[in-house]
């Protein structure tokens, strides 16, 4: 996957080996810890020029040590300055012991901070290297300092969060600003850790971007070069089959809304033409709501099989107001040889026994994308989601690899991932985006864009990314009309 060190997301245990690596190519260590300590002094002094007091707090590794050059930085730059240890500095090792020995000023310990007005403080307790929950001394001394209001600055990560997953070991910082190095990790952006990490700046310390892009894994944060190429240039010779035909099955009479929504989304993407598949029962209310998007009557599986000869049927959403049981089994399981969007009552159908799906489309060779929030999610996936140990990025990834298929596993920090383990987490979705129909929409964009022959995973992220564009554009307040009225051109 391409990248630029912006968008990629890199693990703690990646970074660590980045660490060795640069190490190894001759880079001096302790160059790298103070070019660290002295981006979080700059930028203290720049958000907190008023600052009474900088008060550093440093725990019992490096990221203590930046701790230790930041708070000489502040010093030097003539700010008052009050440091503040965890566990005891003379058991400090390598670069974080230098940086303690080169900071002259005094150290008292935590249990001795009391937050005061005009203090800011820069949390230097914990980084990369949180490996467990934390004590209960430390959990009091961050529920003080949260409670007090002042504002704190966290060094590579607002201690507490878990830069692999994003949750909360104990207790966590709410920061205002944090300072990280080199590329963003995945507690950056997964929840609840992007909650706490205020305005993030990644700061380039030195590590040469060869080493951080080799050492980098699979994950990326959701950005358009992901799927350059697959943009919206039209060649002045296309025609509407070119551009795709994307077909929505419609739930029966008291559920059609649904699927229309999906139809609309999909026209609005840019698929060249798209029927909404109906049973008889629904027929006539479906075509007396729709104009540019077709009808047509699609009872039962036969139908459907004999509808499926036609091969420039590109793209299909099962889903949306579709009703749960058999029937849309049956239709999922017709169509795991072409390029099925599965949402909604689509994958709960499969609740009872997922491995018949997953099998299917291991054997059809088709592209699925499936879009599961959390309660379908756990339907499907239910040892997956129950694990604890793993990032909402690594339930997606086992998700993809059992299934097969392309997971968009949905929230606020919505997780797309490939069944060969590429990932994305996606950031540009505002809250209120979360309203009914808009589930719906992004079925229909993903849809439009498979419709016009994109691979799934660049379908679906690709998707993922205008849906929350067209938020962002139709504003609080919208509903899932307006959000379809706000898809912009895919760039
Ligand atoms: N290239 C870069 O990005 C650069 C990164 N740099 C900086 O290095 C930081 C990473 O440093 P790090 O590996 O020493 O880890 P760090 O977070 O200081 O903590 C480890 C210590 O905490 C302890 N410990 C862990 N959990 C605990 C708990 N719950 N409760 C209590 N203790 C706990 C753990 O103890 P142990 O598990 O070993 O018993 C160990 O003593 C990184 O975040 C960045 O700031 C820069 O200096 C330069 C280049
Ligand atoms: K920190």
């Amino acid at each position: 996957m391409r990248s630029d060190l912006q968008h990629l997301l890199i693990t703690p245990a990646e970074m660590t080996a980045i660490d060795r690596a640069a190490a190894q190519s001759g880079i001096d260590s302790f160059t790298l810890m103070r070019n660290a300590g002295l981006a979080v002094t700059a930028a203290a002094l720049r958000h907190f020029p008023d600052a009474r007091r900088f008060v550093v707090l440093c725990g019992p590794g490096n990221n203590g040590g930046d701790g230790y050059i930041a708070a000489r930085g502040l010093a030097e730059s003539g700010a008052d300055v009050a440091v503040f240890v965890l566990g005891d500095p003379a058991r400090l090792q390598g670069d974080a012991a230098r940086a303690w020995s080169d900071w002259s000023g005094p150290a008292a310990p935590i249990s001795a901070f009391e937050p005061q007005a005009g203090d800011v403080v820069i949390d230097a307790l914990f980084g990369a290297g949180l490996s467990r929950d934390l004590p209960d001394d430390v959990v009091h001394l961050i529920e003080r300092v949260n409670a007090s209001g002042v504002p704190v600055v966290a060094i590579d990560l607002p201690s507490g969060i878990d830069g692999r997953t994003g949750e909360i070991r104990g207790a966590a910082f709410a920061t205002r600003h944090t300072v990280t190095f080199m590329a963003p990790k995945p507690g950056h952006w997964l929840l609840p850790g992007r909650s706490l990490c205020g305005t993030l700046k990644v700061f380039d310390i030195g590590i040469p971007a060869r080493i951080v892009s080799a050492g980098a894994g699979s994950l990326r944060l959701n950005a358009p070069f992901l799927w350059a190429g697959w943009g919206g240039d039209l060649a002045a010779s296309t025609h509407k089959f070119k551009r795709g035909h994307l077909v929505v099955f419609s739930g029966d009479r008291q559920a059609t809304g649904a699927a229309r929504l999906s139809a609309a989304a999909g026209l609005a993407a840019g698929a060249g033409l798209v029927t909404v598949a109906t049973g008889k029962a629904a027929l006539g209310i479906n075509a007396s709501h729709l104009t540019a998007v077709m009808v047509k009557e699609i009872d039962g599986s036969r139908e459907l099989t004999k509808w499926l000869q036609d091969q420039r049927l590109g793209s299909f959403v099962l889903g949306p107001g579709f009703g749960i049981g058999k029937k849309a089994r049956d239709f999922a399981l017709a169509l795991c040889d072409r390029s099925l969007v599965l949402d909604a009552d689509g994958i709960t159908s499969f609740q009872t026994n997922p491995g018949e799906l997953f099998a299917a489309l291991a054997k059809g060779g088709g592209q699925m994308v499936m879009t599961p929030h959390d309660g379908e999610f756990a339907r499907l996936f239910p040892e997956i989601a129950g694990d604890d140990g793993l990032s909402k990025i690594e339930k997606a990834q086992a998700a993809a690899r059992a299934s097969h298929a392309v997971i968009v596993y949905k929230g606020a920090d919505t997780v797309v991932a490939a069944p060969d383990g590429r990932a994305v987490v996606n950031n540009n979705a505002p809250p209120w985006l979360a309203t009914a129909g808009s589930g719906d929409v992004l079925a229909g964009i993903v849809g439009a864009h498979l419709a016009k022959g994109m691979p799934a995973f660049e379908a679906a992220i690709a998707a993922v990314w205008r849906h929350g564009a067209a938020g962002a554009k139709a504003g609080p307040g919208l509903t899932a009309e307006t959000l379809i009225g706000a898809i912009p051109p895919i760039s």
